[in-house]
């Protein structure tokens, strides 16, 4: 099954592609539930995951006959094997061990995150947090997605450990915090899941907690984790693409605790910013990336900073494989491409990208979408877009709302609806909304 796997997918990329990004892919585990394959570069983990992972999932899907959900982890000489029988829960607890600092992504620090005056202020608290711990409890960032709220979660993570070496600190994501709870249930050992969060950590800090919407079971189990270490004085850091309010399903008392100590939201950064947050990113990857090229990067792709770094990446790769320089002509090649549309000399704008995937989905057109019209087909195809606009290219409900003309409430409304389905992961919709991120995605990872 593994060697189908892995032999559908190669079927469906071209040559050039499976050479340049798969060479290191693995498949290590099919579970139940899920399916999980490794890489052996950081980087490329985050590419094929946000450029390919339509066409694994569609891979996946016909092998086994049914979607299952995937997950590609980063293999390096020190990171045992998914398969190996490591004590999972343990894997996770972070205290001066090289071995565990793996789990943390060694690039997001302090000293990467680029600040413009737009994020000033949260990142002097973040810095002030991994100082005075207990000082702002909890400590609530929030905003769209791609902007930052992972690094800086991980860079409070890695100060942290470096300013307090004795303090245990515990970096998860809502996700493996149900999935350490299930498995505990499974093992009928819940006494141990709730020790190792409630007892053996002095900071908690939990990533992308709206995943927990919906899913009451969890939500309490971590109302009462939340309140023991909050009643003990531990730091509790949480982010989420929402703000407390927003986070549906979720209990008004859990909320309530979310807003009773500092809340910060993450803003977009202007593009002088995301000049700069370029060509930090390249820094990263060893590259120096000339002014005009970085500009013309940040002035085209706004929103996701996830999708700037894939177009640096892609410039990167690109240069090397056909060893050109990095310079105007090629960054604005990549653009295009990056877009889809090699032959427009124009950037395409995201909301046109989803367009033209809904048609091609959904035989909705561009024009049905901005109509009035209240048929189901094309209001669903409306609210998918604003859905898209938002948890793909990362914009906000008030750019939303001037981009497609609509009031802020009813995109407040269409969102709401689309991510009820999406999030749980069932339907038909969510169905459609994979394969218009396929369409897109594969659009922009086109070389
Ligand atoms: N201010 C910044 N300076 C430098 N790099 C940044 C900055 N903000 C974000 N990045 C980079 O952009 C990419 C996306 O950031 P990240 O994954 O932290 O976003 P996120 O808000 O957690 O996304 P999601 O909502 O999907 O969880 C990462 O590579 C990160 O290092």
């Amino acid at each position: 099954m593994s060697n189908s796997i892995i032999s559908t997918l190669k079927k469906k990329v071209s040559k050039k592609t499976w050479d340049n990004w798969f060479s290191t892919f693995e498949l290590k585990a099919v579970e139940d539930e899920r399916v999980v394959f490794s890489v052996a570069n950081l980087f490329i983990k985050d590419w094929l995951q946000t450029k390919y992972g339509a066409v694994i999932s569609d891979s996946i899907a016909e092998i086994l006959g049914r979607r299952v959900s995937f997950e590609i982890v980063y293999k390096n000489k020190e990171t045992p094997s998914v398969d190996s029988t490591s004590d999972q829960i343990s894997g996770s607890l972070l205290k001066r061990k090289p071995l565990m600092i793996s789990n943390l992504n060694p690039e997001y620090t302090f000293s990467n995150f680029v600040v413009g005056s737009e994020n000033k202020a949260l990142y002097e608290v973040a810095l002030d947090v991994t100082q005075n711990p207990g000082k702002y409890n909890p400590f609530f960032v929030y905003g769209g997605v791609g902007l930052g709220k992972t690094h800086l979660l991980q860079a409070i993570a890695q100060e942290t450990m470096s300013n307090f070496p004795d303090k245990k600190v515990l970096y998860i994501t809502s996700e493996q915090f149900m999935n350490d709870m299930i498995q505990s249930i499974k093992e009928n050992n819940i006494q141990k899941f709730r020790d190792h969060y409630r007892k053996k950590s002095d900071i908690l800090l939990i990533d992308d907690i709206q995943f927990l919407i919906g899913k009451k079971g969890v939500q309490n189990e971590f109302f009462h984790s939340f309140n023991e270490l909050h009643d003990s004085g531990k730091q509790l850091i949480i982010c989420s693409d929402r703000n407390p309010e927003e986070l549906e399903t979720f209990h008004s008392r859990l909320k309530s605790r979310f807003q009773m100590g500092m809340l910060m939201s993450i803003q977009e950064p202007r593009p002088s910013t995301r000049f700069h947050i370029a060509k930090q990113l390249a820094q990263r990857e060893s590259v120096s990336l000339p002014d005009d090229v970085a500009k013309v990067l940040a002035d085209n792709i706004d929103g996701n900073l996830r999708r700037l770094r894939g177009a640096i990446i892609k410039l990167i790769v690109h240069s090397s494989v056909f060893r050109s320089q990095i310079d105007l002509s090629l960054a604005t090649q990549i653009l295009q491409s990056f877009t889809g549309s090699i032959n427009v000399p124009a950037f395409q704008r995201p909301i046109d990208q989803i367009y033209s995937a809904i048609e091609k989905t959904m035989k909705v057109t561009k024009k049905e979408i901005e109509s009035g019209s209240r048929s189901k087909d094309i209001v669903l195809a409306r609210q998918l877009t604003m859905y898209i606009l938002k948890n793909h290219f990362g914009k906000q409900v008030t750019e939303i709302a001037r981009e497609t003309g609509k009031q802020h409430s009813t995109v407040i409304h269409s969102l709401k609806k689309i991510d009820k389905s999406v999030m749980m992961g069932k339907g038909a919709t969510k169905l459609l909304y994979d394969d218009v991120i396929g369409i897109i995605t594969s659009n922009s990872a086109a070389v």
